[in-house]
């Protein structure tokens, strides 16, 4: 258990860019794929593969940004572990070829997405007895209220589901401003988990520990560029991906 440090949605903004800026040199397909690994293993850690494998299905939500990418990429390494995810990706961004490489491993994987048809009723996927967890891969740090379609429909469909089946949040629990939490008289959840990438934001501290259990990861700041940013690194054990507070 470390203690929880916390940056604003503008300064994990700032971080971002400088990582990926002409000094340091990330690219955002790196960054990415620790993103996109940490939940796996998040994931792992929580709902460990069930041994008589008939509830190792995971179903992955994917936005139209970078947290919609984090998605993709848990849903490849998921596949790797041994568990079946499923991908609903309702709308579809062009912003970087990159998403579309990501689709195309997945269907390399043979990791079903959801066609057009299949979407209209994607609620029915969600089996208690199949579904391990379902994974918020919508929004991130950039969301902005108020929510729109279909994204609204959807969050309110986490709401009722949130006692059924549990759901990890990629970052920022969708639907919450990612600097003040819930918001009021518009759409929100509560996760089971919560997967902050790099360093927890704000929102965070709005989670109850007794229903969200949280981890941080994205290991990917060295020593001297977190306390730059005002926050000590985490201290990862062994080659983990990620830190339970
Ligand atoms: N360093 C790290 O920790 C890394 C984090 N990563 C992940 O990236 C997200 C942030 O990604 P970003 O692309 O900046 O933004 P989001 O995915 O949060 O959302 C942008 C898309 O959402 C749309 N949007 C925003 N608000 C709304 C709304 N109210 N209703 C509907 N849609 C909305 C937005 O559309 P616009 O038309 O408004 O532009 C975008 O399409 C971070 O949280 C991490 O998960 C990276 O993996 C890199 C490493
Ligand atoms: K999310």
């Amino acid at each position: 258990m470390s203690i929880l440090k916390l940056v604003s949605s503008k300064a994990a903004s700032e971080i971002d860019k400088e990582l990926m800026g002409p000094q340091v040199g990330f690219t955002l397909q790196q960054l990415m794929e620790l993103a996109g690994f940490s939940v796996a293993q998040a994931i792992q850690r929580e709902y460990p593969l069930n041994q008589n494998r008939n509830k190792n299905g995971v179903f992955i939500i994917v936005g139209p940004g970078n947290n919609g990418g984090d998605g993709l990429v848990c849903a490849r390494h998921l596949k790797l572990f041994g568990y079946n995810p499923i991908v609903y990706y309702p709308v579809r961004s062009k912003r970087t070829e990159f998403y579309s490489q990501l689709v195309n491993q997945l269907e390399f994987f043979q990791v079903p997405i959801l066609s057009e048809e299949q979407q209209n009723k994607w609620t029915e996927y969600l089996e208690p007895g199949k579904i391990a967890c379902i994974v918020d891969a919508i929004f991130g740090f950039s969301f902005k209220p108020p929510i729109r379609e279909p994204f609204g429909t959807i969050v309110e469909e986490l709401n009722k589901l949130e006692d059924k089946i549990p759901v990890v949040a990629v970052d920022i629990p969708t639907g919450w401003d990612v600097d003040n939490g819930p918001i009021e008289n518009e759409p929100s959840y509560v996760p089971s988990v919560l997967v902050s990438l790099t360093v927890p934001k704000p929102c965070s501290q709005c989670i109850n520990p007794k229903r969200t259990t949280h981890y941080v990861g994205g290991r990917f700041i060295p020593r001297h560029f977190a306390e730059k940013y005002g926050f000590e690194p985490y201290e990862y054990k062994g080659t983990d991906q990620i830190l339970k507070f």
